[in-house]
């Protein structure tokens, strides 16, 4: 199975997922220099009900927050999109050190993580019909660098202690989301993928410029949750980002000047 290592990660994933090399792939590097500022650019519209809240659970390649999404209490509107989205989870990744760890860089920097709020277009029946639509899903992704200790982090993090295995999952209550985002929301919007297996085309990315803060404690707790599963030789879950991938042409547009 797909992984991060050596054997199994993201310089091996197209024998098993072509589309790897697809046209529209994420992430990529953001030259803020070479993005085009777009005046018809919304801001975007967020709005989450902490008590769609479901669970947190480690699933061997990070771990992920779960929303109820059979309602539209918890959605994504305006910005780069038309229509509403709605939220299913949100997730991180992140490095082995803080040098490394985000997904998107910008000109060349790499932040120590990058968090993706993971929302569907509810034109389609379900989060998987959207997912396979070049216009089924909106993730909007959050830089996290090195500062003061983020409060807001602390609950999830505290959840890490019964989640430490790969498959270990717990219910996760009346978490509010908006909490984790930056106080503004310029943001560079282009076309992507999914940055882990599938990898599939179908993602609207909404990279936020301003970063939130975590603290290099709160950052080794990161790196305490495994990818191994109980009972296998203990393996830490680090450097579970995917590199920046090929422009192949693309714009990628500014909703700042
Ligand atoms: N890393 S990501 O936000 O592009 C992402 C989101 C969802 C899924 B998935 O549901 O398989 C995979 C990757
Ligand atoms: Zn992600």
């Amino acid at each position: 199975a797909w992984g991060y290592a050596a054997n199994n990660g993201p310089d091996k994933w197209c024998t098993d997922f072509p589309i790897a090399d697809g046209v529209r792939q994420s992430p990529i590097d953001i030259l803020p220099g070479a993005s085009s500022y777009d005046k018809a650019l919304k801001p975007l519209k967020l709005k989450y009900d902490p008590s769609n809240c479901l669970e947190i659970l480690n699933n061997g390649h990070s771990f992920q927050v779960t929303f109820a999404d059979d309602t539209d209490s918890s959605t994504l509107k305006e910005g780069p999109i038309s229509g509403i989205y709605r939220l299913k989870q949100f997730h991180f990744h992140w490095g082995a050190s803080d040098d490394k760890g985000s997904e998107h860089t910008v000109a060349g920097t790499k932040y120590p993580a990058e968090l993706h709020l993971v929302h569907w277009n509810t034109k389609y029946a379900s989060f998987g019909e959207a997912a396979s639509m070049s216009d089924g899903l909106a993730v909007v992704g959050v830089f996290l660098k090195i500062g003061a200790e983020n409060a807001n982090l602390q609950k999830v993090l505290e959840a890490f202690k019964v989640i430490k295995a790969k498959g270990k999952q717990t219910t996760f209550a009346d978490f509010d989301p908006s909490t984790l985002l930056p106080g503004c929301l310029d943001y560079w919007t282009y076309d992507g993928s999914l940055t882990t297996p599938p990898l599939l085309e179908s993602v609207t990315w909404i990279v936020c410029k301003e970063p939130i803060s975590v603290s290099c404690e709160q950052m080794a707790k990161f790196r305490g949750l495994l990818f191994s599963a109980e009972g296998e030789a203990e393996c830490c879950m680090v450097d579970n980002y995917r590199p920046p991938q090929p422009l192949k042409g693309r714009s990628v547009r500014a909703s700042f000047q």
